[in-house]
C-alpha cells in the first residue's frame, strides 16, 4: 500500500544528508515503528511520507499513487494519509465533541452525530464530550487529536512520538488503545519513537535507522534476536563483548542472557565472576561483575554483594556474532 523508493533529502549544510537511500514497502494494516538514536533522521522520514517535507530524490507512492509534491500542491502529500500532530491542533472555542464533528461538516447531520459518537466512544472521550480543550489533560487532549485524524476518514496514520509528554505507563497503554483503534479501523499506522519498550511493544515491524539510513526493518522478536550490526543489538539493550571468555572473534551477548548460575542448566556455559556493583532497579538489580579481563553486565532478581564470587551462564542460542 505504502511503497518508498530510493528516498534521498539532504538539508542544507548538512554534509551527509538526513535521509539515504531508504526504500520499503508497508501493508494496509500493518503499525510500523521508526526508530533510531538523535538525528538518524526519522522525523525527516514522517515528514516526508506525510506530505510536509519533499524529497530531493526518489518516491513515495500510496496505493499506487504518488504523493504530491509539497511545494506545488494546497494540500500536499495524500489524502489518506494524516498525520496526528502532537501539539493539539484542535479548536479551542469548541467543546470535544464539536471539535470531532467540526472536521464531518461536509457529511448528513445525522452521520455527523454517529461517527462522532462512534468516534468519541473509539477515543475513550465519552464522558468529556462537552468539555472544552483547555479543561483536558495531556493524554485527553492527544485522544482528541487522535479522534479528529480519525474523522478524516485516513488510511494510513503517521505520528512523531506519540504521546511523548506523559508518563511512561499512561504512554504504553494510550500506544496499547491506539493500535486497538487502527487495527479495528483497518487502517496502519507510522510512528516515530526514541522508547525502544514502546516500539516492541505495538509494532508489528520496526524500522532502524542510523545517519538516515534503513538498516534493518524486522519483526520485533527478529530485530531483537537478531540485529544486523552491534550498533541495533545495543540500541535495543545493554550488550556485553564475551569475545575472549568464548575465544571467539566480534561475539556478544545481552545483559539479560547472562543467568546467575542454576544448577543443572543444560548447554550451560559455566563462569566464574566476581560482582562489581549492584543496583536496585525497582523490578530487578543490575549487577556489574569482573571474570578475567571480561567486565559483564547482567540482571537478577535478587541483590548481590560486591566482591561476591558468582557462577554465570550465559545462554548460548542468544549469542550474537558480528563481522
Ligand atoms: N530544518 C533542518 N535544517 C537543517 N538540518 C536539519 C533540519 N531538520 C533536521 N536536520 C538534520 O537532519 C538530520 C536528521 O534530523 P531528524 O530530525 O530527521 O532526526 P531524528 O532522528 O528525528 O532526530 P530526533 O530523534 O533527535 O528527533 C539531523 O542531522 C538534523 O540535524
Amino acid at each position: 500500500m505504502l511503497k518508498i523508493t530510493h528516498l534521498h533529502k539532504k538539508y542544507p549544510g548538512e554534509s551527509l544528508g538526513a535521509v539515504v537511500d531508504v526504500s520499503f514497502e508497508m501493508s494496509g494494516q500493518e503499525v510500523l515503528a521508526i526508530v533510531g538514536r538523535s538525528g538518524s533522521g526519522k522525523s525527516t522520514l514522517l515528514r516526508m511520507i506525510a506530505g510536509l517535507a519533499k524529497p530531493d530524490s526518489g518516491t513515495i507512492a500510496f496505493r499506487g499513487e504518488p504523493l504530491k509534491d509539497p511545494e506545488e500542491q494546497l494540500i500536499a502529500g495524500h489524502d489518506k494519509i494524516k498525520m496526528v500532530f502532537q501539539d493539539f491542533q484542535v479548536k479551542p472555542n469548541m467543546t470535544v465533541a464539536e471539535n470531532v464533528r467540526y472536521k464531518l461538516l461536509h457529511f448528513t447531520g445525522q452521520f455527523q452525530q454517529e461517527r462522532t459518537n462512534e468516534l468519541l466512544e473509539m477515543c475513550g472521550l465519552v464522558s468529556l464530550a462537552s468539555k472544552m480543550p483547555h479543561e483536558l489533560s495531556g493524554g485527553q487532549q492527544q485522544r482528541l487529536s487522535l479522534a479528529r485524524a480519525l474523522a478524516d476518514d485516513p488510511e494510513l496514520l503517521v505520528m512523531d512520538e506519540p504521546f511523548s509528554n506523559l508518563d511512561p505507563i499512561i504512554k504504553q497503554d494510550l500506544l496499547l488503545e491506539l493500535t486497538d483503534i487502527v487495527r479495528k479501523e483497518g487502517i496502519g499506522l507510522i510512528l516515530v519513537s526514541h522508547d525502544v519498550q514502546d516500539a516492541l511493544l505495538i509494532a508489528d515491524r520496526i524500522a532502524y535507522l542510523e545517519d538516515g539510513k534503513l538498516l534493518q526493518m524486522d519483526s520485533p522478536k527478529v530485530i531483537y534476536r537478531h540485529p544486523a550490526t552491534l550498533a541495533i543489538a545495543q540500541f535495543f539493550g545493554r550488550v556485553n563483548n564475551v569475545s575472549a571468555l568464548m575465544n571467539k572473534k566480534n561475539t556478544f551477548v545481552r545483559a539479560e542472557d547472562v543467568h546467575v548460575h542454576v544448577e543443572g542448566a543444560s548447554q550451560a556455559l559455566s563462569i566464574t565472576a566476581m560482582v562489581q556493583s549492584c543496583r536496585f532497579l525497582g523490578s530487578r538489580y543490575l549487577v556489574t561483575a569482573q571474570s578475567g579481563d571480561t567486565n559483564l553486565s547482567l540482571y537478577h532478581s535478587h541483590t548481590l554483594k560486591t566482591g561476591q564470587k558468582i557462577a554465570l551462564r550465559i545462554d548460548q542460542s542468544c549469542v550474537l556474532h558480528f563481522s
